[in-house]
């Protein structure tokens, strides 16, 4: 749980606190902790705790529906604007979800808070009109998961059919925003995600973090009848130590999503796909095993992709593309500026340009906002030397 600061001014949320009932006895020493929860449960009456929580659930809803009141206000405040994605405000969000985890003294742990809360903004934006999010499909991707993590239930997800459709869709404003993979901690970055950067002219606003635990599913649910494994090469890569000492010599199949897998194999007892719990869920499937993947910290970075810049969150990333000229030191050249303000960078990456043989384009995520000192002073600096610099977007790091 994140460090409190006692200098957070009375919320409505404290208040509320503040009417709570006197909770069950306080932690006994943890010798007798058992002999006194069950002496705290049999003096409660559970017909008091009800009324109590009863009580409560009430307040919450009405603080709800007082939420959602001025959040229209605010939609009002911004003037008519001409559609639901002008009301988005990802660095609000931010700041709001940030607040949430500063002032969280248990006993819900902070990532359970910030779930609530985003549902709550989530439902709050869609009264203006749900926000339309493209996605790797079909559904049960782990792409779908990230929507709905960053955007809440309340947006409406596109399940489309590769990651260029996402930057097309969102591009030509069918879809508001998109989230793409980038990378994953295990097998590294996805090439095809940064290579259409390269020519697109859409904007990074957000990065979402999935844990990401991948299972083997089939029909039957039994290991002795797969005979074919369908995935997406990450998913057959991330849990590839698992496969290779279980199911040595089984074909391996590629394919498009891991939903996509796991939607080939509900055909066929003799075949399983490597895809998280929700494609179990959306295609019938059975557990064979799992989680199989073969690192314990297996986490997927997603990038939210959109038409326009936001502004700063306080705590931003921004991803930059730079081409740079075949000369002496030239990568020196735009990295110098940016360690001399001590900003700090967290990943760089080069591609092939398209077009120029042996030239290459450099992928990378620096600390900052591209409008805030000292990174904005460093762009300058960059660009003054004759360097191409795209600011791809600067965006809220990813909270939980
Ligand atoms: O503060 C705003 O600008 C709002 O529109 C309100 C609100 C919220 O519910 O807190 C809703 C949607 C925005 O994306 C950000 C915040």
């Amino acid at each position: 749980m994140a460090k409190k600061t006692s200098t957070t001014t009375k919320t409505t949320s404290s208040k509320l606190a503040q009417k709570r009932v006197r909770k069950p006895a306080e932690k006994p020493a943890k010798k007798s902790a058992k002999k006194a929860v069950a002496v705290a449960e049999t003096r409660l009456d559970l017909a008091q705790v009800r009324t109590q929580i009863d009580g409560i659930d009430l307040q919450i809803q009405q603080l709800i529906a007082e939420r959602a009141n001025w959040a229209q206000q605010v939609g009002k405040a911004k003037g008519k604007l001409a559609a639901a994605v002008d009301y988005y405000r990802p660095e609000r969000e931010a700041q709001v979800l940030r607040r949430v985890v500063d002032r969280n003294d248990g006993p819900l742990a902070d990532d359970v808070l910030v779930r609530l809360f985003r549902e709550v903004m989530s439902a709050c934006l869609a009264q203006q009109e749900p926000l339309k999010i493209g996605y790797l499909g079909p559904e049960g991707t782990f792409s779908q998961q990230a929507v709905y993590k960053h955007f809440g239930h309340s947006a409406h997800g596109l399940p489309l059919g590769s990651i260029e459709e996402v930057f097309q869709e969102v591009a030509s404003g069918s879809a508001d925003f998109g989230v793409v993979p980038v990378e994953n901690s295990g097998q590294g970055t996805i090439q095809v995600t940064l290579d259409l950067f390269l020519t697109s002219p859409l904007r990074i606003c957000g990065e979402v973090e999935l844990r990401v635990h991948q299972y083997l599913l089939s029909r039957s649910g039994r290991l002795e009848d797969v005979e074919r494994i369908f995935g997406h090469p990450q998913a057959l890569a991330q849990a590839g130590g698992w496969l290779r000492t279980h199911l040595p010599g089984v074909e391996r199949i590629p394919t498009s999503s891991n939903a996509e897998g796991a939607r080939r194999a509900r055909n066929a007892d003799d075949s399983a796909a490597i895809a998280g719990e929700s494609a179990a869920v959306v295609y019938g499937l059975r557990k064979i095993a799992g989680p199989i993947e073969d690192r314990s910290d297996n986490t997927t970075r997603f990038l939210v992709i959109g038409r326009q810049p936001f502004p700063p969150s306080g705590n931003d990333r921004t991803s930059l593309l730079v081409f740079i000229r075949d000369r002496p030191g030239a990568l020196y050249g735009v990295l110098e500026p940016l360690a001399r303000r001590g900003i700090s960078m967290n990943r760089i990456e080069s591609r092939p340009e398209h077009g120029h043989k042996w030239q290459y384009a450099f992928f990378i995520d620096v600390a900052g906002h591209c409008e805030e000192s000292p990174l904005k002073d460093a762009l300058a600096e960059i660009n003054a030397a004759g360097d191409e610099v795209r600011v791809l977007g600067s965006y809220p790091v990813a909270i939980l």
